[in-house]
């Protein structure tokens, strides 16, 4: 994607969401929720109130030890179930410290209930808390992070120069 593609996708990102609304996708080849990329993710994610909800199953691509997934894929999707609370704050920021608890195996191939929310903003400071859990209800997982609001010049130190 190039800027004048990025810069002309940003209103319409950062418009207003109706609660219950699918959210968009980052970009379309986004790590987290791009549709278009093959190693991906494809998080789908809607506003719930003031949080943000996702449903994901893990498969093949991100197993770490046999059936389990990856800690870092599991890390991906909380970063980036995150990365959607900014449709809600009303604009860009990006990941400055993220802490993630295991608390049991992610098994592939089974569906988790992933939740994220605002704790409080301050200044350009807005610190997030997110949750993984079973059908059940079961906690698997939940991280803790610090995003940093930023421009969009932010986003020029990766355009192909
Ligand atoms: C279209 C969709 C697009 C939107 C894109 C959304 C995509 C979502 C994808 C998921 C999220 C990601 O993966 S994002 C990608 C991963 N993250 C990154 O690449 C970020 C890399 N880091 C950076 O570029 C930089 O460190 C920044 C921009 C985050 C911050 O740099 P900076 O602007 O110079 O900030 P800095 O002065 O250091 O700090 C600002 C203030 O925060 C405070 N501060 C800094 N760290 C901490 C800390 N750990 N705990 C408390 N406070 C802290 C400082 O003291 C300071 O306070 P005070 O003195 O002001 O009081």
């Amino acid at each position: 994607m190039n800027r004048e593609e990025f810069l002309a996708s940003w209103n319409e990102k950062f418009r207003p969401q109706e609660d219950g609304a699918q959210l968009p996708p980052h970009h379309h080849h986004c790590l987290g929720c791009g549709p278009d990329n093959p190693h991906g993710h494809h998080l789908t994610v809607h506003r719930r109130g003031e949080e943000v909800h996702a449903t994901h199953i893990f498969d093949e691509r991100h197993v770490g030890a046999p059936g389990i997934a990856h800690g870092g894929a599991v890390a991906t999707v909380l970063d980036d179930l995150f990365g959607y609370l900014l449709y809600l704050t009303g604009g860009p920021a990006v990941t400055r410290q993220l802490e993630v608890l295991y608390a049991s195996p992610v098994i592939l191939g089974t569906t988790y209930r992933l939740a994220a929310r605002v704790l409080r903003a301050e200044g350009r400071k807005l610190y997030v808390e997110a949750d993984m859990r079973d059908v059940e209800g079961s906690l698997v997982a939940s991280a803790a992070a610090l995003f940093l609001s930023v421009d969009v010049t932010h986003f020029d130190q990766g355009m192909p120069r």
